[in-house]
């Protein structure tokens, strides 16, 4: 049977290098691309809406959606928890959509566990001097979250390595030709897979 699901894509990166950026961009030019809105608990910034920019719960919530597997992975990012709807991802990808993740790089490793044929973008600043410009410029963040967040953005760089993809975010615009580039190439890649598929069937037959 030729697998006609959609294809998972997830991009990570150090917080502030610019994924939600990029990706509103992303989502202007490729429309039939699917977007997960993740679960937090993490306070809602000025301007952010429910179920637009994430589905903010209580701890008690999402520790309930844990216990009932209803996340397809989960991490806590500084002190606050982050998570993907299961349904949501599996059901879209069944019906033949691809499903863009922006999320963190432990819970990027439970998806790859689970998912190895998902496509892994890491995002990558230009320094980390710019990194800290831009986390700092965002001004959504207090001085010691901004430098916890930066801890952890070392760490999330050491994991780069498990990706299949990095991409430089020097221009917001070229990121996203390349990302762009990245979902074409891994689309050809499945159509070379099934006509490789097709060709067995008919010879057999
Ligand atoms: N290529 C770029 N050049 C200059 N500034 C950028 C670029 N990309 C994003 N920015 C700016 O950097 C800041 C952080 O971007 P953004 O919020 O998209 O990062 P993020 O990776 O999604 O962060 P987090 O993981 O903390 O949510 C924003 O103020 C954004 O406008
Ligand atoms: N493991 C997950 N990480 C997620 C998810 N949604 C967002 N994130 C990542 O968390 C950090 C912090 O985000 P912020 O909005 O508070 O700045 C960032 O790296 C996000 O990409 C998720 O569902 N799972």
């Amino acid at each position: 049977m030729i697998d006609e699901k959609g294809i998972l894509f997830i991009l990570s990166g150090p917080s502030g290098v610019g994924k939600g950026t990029v990706r509103k961009e992303l989502f202007k030019r490729k429309t039939e691309l699917k977007y997960s809105i993740s679960i937090t608990t993490r306070e809602q910034r000025p301007g952010e809406v429910d179920g637009i920019d994430y589905f903010f719960k209580t701890n008690e919530e999402f520790e309930s959606l844990i216990k009932q597997n209803k996340l397809l992975e989960h991490a806590k990012f500084v002190n606050n928890y982050y998570g993907t709807p299961r349904e949501y991802v599996e059901k879209t990808l069944a019906e033949g959509y691809d499903v863009f993740l922006e999320i963190e790089v432990q819970g990027a490793m439970q998806v790859k566990h689970n998912f190895p044929e998902g496509v892994f973008i890491f995002l990558f600043p230009p320094s980390l001097e710019e990194l800290k410009n831009r986390i700092v410029g965002r001004g959504t963040e207090t001085e010691d979250l901004i430098l916890n967040r930066l801890k952890e953005a070392r760490n999330e760089i050491e994991m780069m390595d498990a990706y299949d993809y990095v991409v430089v975010n020097d221009d917001v615009d070229k990121a996203v030709n390349k990302i762009q580039s990245i979902i074409q190439s891994e689309h050809c890649k499945r159509e070379r897979i099934a006509a490789q598929y097709k060709k067995i069937l008919e010879d057999e037959l």
